[in-house]
């Protein structure tokens, strides 16, 4: 497989505390990355890292490379607005824009983007929804609150927004925490579908959910990267006691 992404000995603090210690990993096109680790070993910090969201807070540092294709994405010349719509996001709580209509959620973005076609607006927003496995709820209540929908709804309306300005790559730091089980599965069953067109990595704190969807999985403790493989190889023979002590249930 071809590799989307590599860090290069990234490492990230908040204020003086150091996060990240220093991780080296390349993330392979067309496939989903899980990855998994206790509470607290820098899970979000990482996947922050690869869309220069880590800065947005304030006192936060970032070292080491993270190269998207073979370009640097912490270079001088790349806008991080610009840069975050080639690598979306899809956070653990769904956002969508409080006052906007489901359609306006998905269109913003395209907004900025500079289309302004209604016809070319309406296709590329019914595209989304439908990638997104939405379009069959919502398209007689387009222009109903996008906070009117369900939970589950939500975060497939953000999944939505994202997928509308064409990322190459899109992260998501656990997405389905806050849902049920039936709408965890419509995420996962859409992850798995659309990782033929986008690159996924996906923080989770569910094993079997990482067992399930990803192709490849990395462990996380305490800033360092300590095992990462083929998802079927790691959950059934890991190489390092300490994955297996946390893929068996033994911490975390
Ligand atoms: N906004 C922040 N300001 C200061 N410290 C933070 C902030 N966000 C996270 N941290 C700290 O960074 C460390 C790593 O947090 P991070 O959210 O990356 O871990 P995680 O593995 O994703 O955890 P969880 O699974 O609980 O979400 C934690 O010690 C946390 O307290």
């Amino acid at each position: 497989m071809a590799q989307r992404m590599r860090t290069e000995n990234l490492k990230a603090w908040y204020g003086m505390n150091q996060i990240l210690k220093g991780i080296t990993m390349d993330i392979e096109k067309n496939a989903i990355t899980a990855i998994i680790g206790p509470s607290g070993c820098g899970k979000s910090t990482f996947i922050r890292c690869l869309n220069r969201m880590h800065e947005v807070n304030e006192g936060t540092r970032v070292e080491g490379k993270v190269w998207f294709e073979d370009q640097d994405i912490y270079a001088q010349s790349i806008d991080p607005v610009e840069l975050r719509s080639r690598i979306g996001m899809v956070f653990q709580k769904p956002n969508p824009f409080p006052t906007m209509s489901i359609f306006e959620n998905v269109a913003a973005g395209l907004r900025l983007h500079g289309i302004r076609r209604t016809s070319e607006l309406n296709d590329a927003v019914e595209e989304s929804l439908q990638m997104a496995g939405l379009w069959n709820e919502v398209k007689d209540r387009l222009q109903h609150p996008g906070v009117s929908l369900s939970g589950g709804q939500q975060q497939r309306l953000c999944i939505a927004r994202a997928l509308a300005v064409k990322p190459e790559i899109l992260l998501m730091d656990e997405p389905a925490s806050a849902l049920d089980p039936v709408s965890t599965g419509h995420i996962e069953d859409l992850a798995i579908k659309l990782k033929h067109q986008v690159t996924i990595v996906i923080v989770t704190h569910n094993l079997h959910q990482a067992a399930r969807i990803s192709d490849r999985t990395a462990f996380f403790l305490s800033g360092d990267l300590i095992e990462y493989d083929n998802t079927k190889d790691m959950f059934i023979s890991p190489s390092d006691k300490r994955t297996n002590d946390y893929i068996s249930g033994r911490f975390g």
